[in-house]
């Protein structure tokens, strides 16, 4: 039996930190100044803390600015939007991230909807939603445009290939579909009311699963010599060693007999997110300084 390719998203994101590094230190030589990245995280969640931490430690090892804006849970709404109001009148700040999900009694869509659009380095704001999904130029969503470049670097030319996407959330899901869609995929977006899920994702050449269920993507529903992308991050405690790990959304030791080729989680669409963020601060801060879109990135 013939087995897939496992899809170093470690290696890669790597590669793209020391590209986005090359264009810092130009821009810092041009500009005599830093990019800078403000990550705004609210509350206590553990896992949260962890994607912030190494989020500080990536943006500096890239050579960027980066402050971080710890608030306790029980902020109020009005406190997080003069907060973001005051990053996005400072000039030092390129990129701004809110770290989501937010308390429940912060409207998420308001606080999202105040930060400056050329700031959104998440791409979540509608203005870039609604540019990117009327194909103009964007800020793009980390995670999706991350799995993109696996895609194409795994597979070249997308064009014509059946693409399913199970998830349809707004900062994976939805723009994951409209980057495959600009890439001439024929796309289908299955989510919680798709019926046959299994032969739904059977049709696939591309399968992207940004679900939040641990392994719930089986071997058999994989088309053989199709690509899969797991942007799952579950966390599950060990049967036999009662240890805590994370995993994927899709059962990545069944898919490996059926896939072209698969990425892991951990090292795969995880660091590529950071990777990500990293590159749409320094387009951003190149934007917001009047300079062309640094090439290769
Ligand atoms: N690696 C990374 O960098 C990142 C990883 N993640 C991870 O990706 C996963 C998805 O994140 P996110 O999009 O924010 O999650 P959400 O919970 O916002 O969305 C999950 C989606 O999956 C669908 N869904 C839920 N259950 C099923 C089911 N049984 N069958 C089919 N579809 C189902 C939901 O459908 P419906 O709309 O009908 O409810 C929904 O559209 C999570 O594990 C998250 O931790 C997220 C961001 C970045
Ligand atoms: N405004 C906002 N933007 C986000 O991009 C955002 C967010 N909120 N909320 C939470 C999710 C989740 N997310 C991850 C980022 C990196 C890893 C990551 O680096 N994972 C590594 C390590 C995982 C580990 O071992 O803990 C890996 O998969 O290899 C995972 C998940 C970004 N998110």
């Amino acid at each position: 039996m013939t087995i897939g390719k496992i899809i170093d998203g470690k290696a890669f994101a790597e590669t793209l930190r020391g590209k986005v590094g090359d264009g810092v230190i130009a821009f810092t030589a041009k500009t005599g100044r830093k990019p800078g990245l403000a990550v705004v995280l609210v509350g206590e969640d553990p896992a949260s803390s962890v994607y912030v931490r190494n989020k500080g430690k990536m943006t500096l090892a890239a050579g960027m600015e980066s402050m971080e804006f710890k608030l306790p849970a029980s902020i109020g709404e009005e406190e997080l939007l003069d907060l973001v109001e005051e990053l996005n009148a400072d000039d030092r700040v390129d990129g701004i991230l809110v770290q989501l999900p937010l308390p429940a009694h912060i409207n998420e869509a308001s606080v999202i909807g105040t930060i400056d659009p050329a700031k959104d380095v998440d791409g979540f704001h509608v203005v870039n939603s609604g540019l990117l999904a009327t194909g103009q130029d964007a800020m793009v969503p980390c995670t999706p445009l991350g799995c993109l470049m696996l895609l194409k670097d795994e597979l070249g030319d997308l064009s014509g290939l059946e693409a399913v996407v199970v998830g349809r959330s707004n900062i994976v899901g939805k723009p994951m579909a409209q980057l495959l869609l600009a890439e001439n995929c024929t796309v289908t977006i299955a989510h919680s009311r798709t019926r046959d899920l299994a032969s739904v994702v059977h049709r696939a050449d591309i399968v992207v699963a940004a679900v939040g269920r641990a392994e719930m993507v089986k071997g058999e529903w994989i088309k053989p010599g199709a690509t899969v992308i797991d942007v799952g991050i579950n966390r599950v405690t060990d049967t036999e060693d009662g240890k805590s790990r994370i995993v994927g959304d899709v059962a990545t030791a069944e898919a490996l007999a059926h896939v072209r080729a698969i990425t892991p989680v951990p090292g795969g669409v995880g660091p590529m997110t950071i990777a990500v963020l990293l590159r749409n601060t320094l387009v951003a801060a190149h934007a917001r300084a009047g300079l062309a879109k640094p090439e290769g990135l």
